[in-house]
């Protein structure tokens, strides 16, 4: 569930995008409301994933505007949790953080299917659990827009599903998605973002 507060936007108005010297992209928009979501597709190296960061406000466009209404959640192969901690203890650090409730980890958890394996250290999981780990973190934090890089890699069959009921069930709860995947992921309706080399 998404914590409270207005209706989620997430807007890019003739965005270009400048890494190392190089234009990935410019002119670039869009416009995502409550439920919705895009994906971006491109070869390696378009600007997937900087698009995900200027989206996060981690990168700063080189033209254009990005405004944003509602908290901001990215997840990519960095799951940033403790690998120390138990997974269960590493998630609601953040959670705490997050300011959600007790009972978020635990929901959190069992959508990404982990509740078994809430008490094995983070360095332990594989590559695929550590993954659904940071899904994990991703949705116990409750932030209503949702930055997926990639948020497929590793995943098995089953848990590819289970992102899909977890996106869905996201979406109709009013929160926005944008997710870059070299993968179809089950995003239903979503806008497609197409970047070229
Ligand atoms: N910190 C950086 N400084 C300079 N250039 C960078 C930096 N990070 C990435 N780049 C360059 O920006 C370009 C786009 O990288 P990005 O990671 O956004 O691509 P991508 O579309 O997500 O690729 P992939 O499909 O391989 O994940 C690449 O040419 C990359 O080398």
């Amino acid at each position: 569930m998404i914590a409270a507060g207005g209706a989620a936007r997430l807007e890019f108005d003739r965005v270009a995008c400048l890494r190392g010297h190089r234009l990935l992209f410019e002119g670039l928009s869009i416009a995502l409301g409550p439920g919705e979501a895009a994906l971006v597709t491109g070869p390696n190296g378009t600007g997937k994933s900087s698009l995900l960061r200027l989206a996060a406000g981690l990168l700063a466009p080189a033209a254009g505007a990005i405004r944003r209404e509602g908290a901001i959640a990215l997840a990519d192969e960095r799951h940033a949790l403790d690998p120390r901690l138990p997974l269960g203890r590493a998630l609601a650090f953040w959670a705490a953080i997050d300011g959600r409730r007790g009972d978020a980890v635990a929901a959190a958890l069992d959508t990404t299917g982990l509740a078994a394996i809430a008490e094995v250290p983070v360095r332990m999981l594989s590559t695929g659990q550590a993954r659904r780990a940071g899904l994990a973190r991703l949705i116990a934090g409750g932030a209503a827009i949702w930055l997926l890089d990639e948020p497929g890699n590793g995943l098995d069959a089953a848990s590819l599903d289970r992102l899909a009921g977890a996106m869905a069930a996201h979406r109709a709860g009013g929160g926005i998605i944008l997710a870059a995947s070299h993968q179809p992921l089950g995003l239903a309706d979503a806008q497609a973002i197409g970047l070229a080399p």
